[in-house]
């Protein structure tokens, strides 16, 4: 009998490739972990035929045993859909659905059923457009639902997601941490807070040890501004908040450089100390990520008391229902969170 973790693996928008990503996962054989998929049976049925990859889908009632993983075989927690679900075309029926499934998937993490969660993507404005205001993305809806302040993304590329040491030889490793999420830009600067900073950084400088085998785990911090501010001519938070802030921290252990004009920080020789880096906004660090590995990096939430990782992209649309979207993320983001549940049983 293995002892390969389950892993709650959430499908997503029904609308977008999550649904057929898991398939295709299933199909081929999963990389390492059991993901149990949480959604709609009928609907992985009929993507598993649209896009020809026959499956044996194997429901399982609360508590059942979950069967030895096997390329062919998906089993499933089920969660109905609340209307039927056409690639590439939402539907705001289908947002609590989409819910629900995160929330199933966060209930067999607490009661022990799985070791973590994977989660697909879902569509945030449908989401917000169905009534639920204030969504802003599975980060926040987690953060919540555990009761915390802060949670951290980090999106890594695949040689950066594995403990040192595991002799994993992907492309260029580069992890990127997000000070500030899914955020009007204009807000961005109000949010940069010593506060917030303090509590990323820390979030970040423990899971980096926890998780990924470092033991002082040097950060590279970007400025907020462009040249970190130039001495205070192009914005006031790098000599107000961040230096500040990160003095602070370097007396707390931490190891810290920075704050770092973003557009050096992100070159070979300045990337080549750093162990992560910490962007002050989503689009000041996950493009560059993103360039150097689509497809082939992962999304992990810091700070939580659950495993969970997730794609490096969104539900794509227009590519849905076709089988030809790259499975290549959530292969990566399922080893992670496996390899990450085996840590967390040490
Ligand atoms: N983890 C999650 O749940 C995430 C959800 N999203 C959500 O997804 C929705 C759509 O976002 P977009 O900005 O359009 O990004 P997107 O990632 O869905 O699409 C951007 C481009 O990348 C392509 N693409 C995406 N995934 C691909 C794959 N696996 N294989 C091949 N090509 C792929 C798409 O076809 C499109 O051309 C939004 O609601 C966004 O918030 C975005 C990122 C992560
Ligand atoms: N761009 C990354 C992203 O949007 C991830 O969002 P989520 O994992 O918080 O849903």
């Amino acid at each position: 009998m293995t002892d390969a973790p389950v892993l709650a693996l959430t499908t997503g928008e029904p609308a977008g490739i999550g649904p057929e990503l898991a398939v295709m996962l299933a199909a081929a054989g999963t990389p390492a972990g059991r993901p149990v998929a949480v959604g709609d049976p009928e609907l992985l049925a009929e993507r598993a035929a649209a896009i020809g990859r026959p499956l044996e889908l194997v429901e399982l009632g609360p508590g059942e045993p979950v069967p030895e993983a096997r390329p062919g075989r998906l089993p499933v927690w089920p969660v109905s859909l609340a209307a039927p679900a056409r690639p590439g075309v939402l539907d705001t029926r289908n947002a609590g659905y989409v819910l629900e499934t995160l929330d199933r998937a966060l209930a067999a993490c607490r009661a022990g059923e799985a070791e973590g969660m994977v989660t697909a993507p879902l569509h945030k404005a449908v989401i917000v457009e169905a009534g639920q205001a204030e969504f802003t993305g599975h980060t926040e809806y987690l953060r919540d639902a555990c009761g915390l302040d802060e949670v951290v993304m980090m999106l890594a590329t695949d040689r950066a997601l594995h403990a040192a040491g595991s002799g994993w030889q992907g492309p260029r490793a580069l992890r990127v941490a997000l000070a500030t999420t899914h955020l009007p830009l204009r807000e961005v600067a109000d949010a940069v807070t010593p506060a917030r900073l303090s509590r990323v950084l820390r979030i970040l400088d423990a899971d980096l040890r926890r998780w990924f085998g470092l033991d002082a785990p040097r950060i590279a911090v970007c400025g907020l501004n462009p040249h970190a501010g130039e001495a205070g001519h192009l914005g006031s938070e790098e000599l107000d908040t961040i230096a500040p802030t990160l003095a602070a921290l370097r007396r707390e252990g931490l190891t810290l450089d920075g704050p770092l004009p973003a557009d050096t920080l992100f070159t070979p020789r300045h990337l080549a100390d750093a162990d992560a880096v910490l962007a002050m906004y989503h689009d000041q660090g996950l493009p560059v990520l993103k360039y150097a590995g689509f497809g082939r990096a992962a999304n992990v939430t810091l700070g939580l008391p659950l495993v969970r990782t997730s794609v490096d992209h969104g539900t794509a649309l227009d590519l849905a229902g076709r089988g030809v979207a790259d499975p290549g993320s959530l292969a990566v983001a399922v080893s992670l969170a496996a390899e990450m549940a085996r840590r967390g049983r040490g």
